[in-house]
């Protein structure tokens, strides 16, 4: 597998003391969306900045394609985009002009066919005359989002692409980020929305007071730690568990009107335990009057996972 960056034993300790980052080792594959999921205050963005230029490591290496990025910063950042936060600069300036002006910072010919293309993708051709002060806070972001492609990057990061904005403007983002990953673009995205990594993520890595507490596919962290939940609401109260169903996961919770199971591992299996179970329940003579079944999701596992650490801020 081809990896385009490489952190190996990242650490950052701000004066003062606080360690940001704690002997981070990633590899980020070529093409991939990756999501960078952590509480408040947990090393994200000072990972990216990193990575960027912004924050100097105290300790360990970053290669980024194929070049140490301490030693031979302009190859690699050249082909490094990020999309920050929050705007800082270029306020007064016109949309088209801020976007040219960030592709001329990376010594790039202007090409306004590019810089068209840039601007159409993202529904801002229409603005390209108006003073980005002026724009609505969603029109922003992707003014940001244009600025970081400018440069025609081969790997972006986006810092909270989609923190504060409502439903639908997420949803236009997730859609312009699937786009760039179509192009080819790889995509390391940090988020506190779980169902963003849900939804958008090849990967997933978790991270927590500066340390990386776990990095999968998305789909493979859901199959191993997520879980089937179902209660069953039993027609008539159990004192104690009928032993036709004692090899089930099962307990009994409300005073015994209900059976709960907790079992599964994420790929849908547990779902078809319950049905067993059901089944079992119906040959041992014991009827039911309704049931909830629920998978578990991203949050629950990263919940857990952050449940015997104290988050960070
Ligand atoms: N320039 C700085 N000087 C000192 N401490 C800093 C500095 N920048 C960040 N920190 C601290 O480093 C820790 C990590 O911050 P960072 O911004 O990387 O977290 P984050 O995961 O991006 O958080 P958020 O989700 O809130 O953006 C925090 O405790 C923060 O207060």
């Amino acid at each position: 597998m081809d990896s385009i960056l490489e952190l190996s034993g990242l650490s950052k300790v701000y004066p003062g003391g606080l360690k940001a980052l704690d002997n981070v080792d990633l590899a980020i594959r070529k093409g991939e969306i990756f999501a960078l999921l952590g509480p408040n205050g947990a090393g994200k963005t000072t990972l990216i900045g990193a990575v960027c230029g912004l924050v100097r490591a105290s300790s360990g290496t970053i290669r980024a394609f194929g070049h140490d990025l301490q030693n031979d910063w302009r190859k690699a950042r050249s082909r490094i985009g990020l999309v920050p936060q929050e705007l800082s600069t270029d306020m007064f300036e016109p949309v088209h002009r801020a976007v040219s002006y960030s592709r001329g910072l990376f010594g790039l010919a202007p090409d306004k066919k590019r810089i068209e293309e840039i601007l159409r993708s993202l529904s801002l051709w229409e603005k390209r005359d108006e003073r980005i002060m002026a724009l609505s806070g969603g029109m922003k972001r992707r003014v940001l989002i244009a600025k970081a492609l400018a440069h025609e990057p081969d790997l972006l990061f986006l810092d909270e692409p989609t923190a504060g904005v409502d439903v639908e403007l997420r949803k236009g983002m997730w859609a312009i980020i699937d786009e760039m990953r179509s192009r080819g673009v790889t995509i390391i995205l940090t988020t506190h929305y779980i169902e963003e990594a849900e939804m958008m993520a090849d990967r997933v890595g978790i991270i927590n007071r500066g340390k990386l507490l776990m990095v999968d596919e998305k789909d493979a962290m859901m199959a191993r730690l997520g879980r089937t939940e179902a209660h069953i609401w039993l027609a008539e109260p159990l004192p104690v568990l009928p032993p036709e169903i004692a090899r089930f996961p099962v307990e009994l919770e409300q005073g015994g009107r209900s059976i709960c199971y907790r079992g599964g591992d994420g790929t849908g299996k547990g779902k078809a335990e319950v049905a067993e179970l059901t089944k079992a329940l119906i040959r041992a003579g014991i009827d039911y009057t309704g049931i909830d079944t629920r998978e578990s999701s991203l949050e629950d596992i990263f919940v857990s996972l952050l449940g015997d650490e104290e988050v960070a801020a």
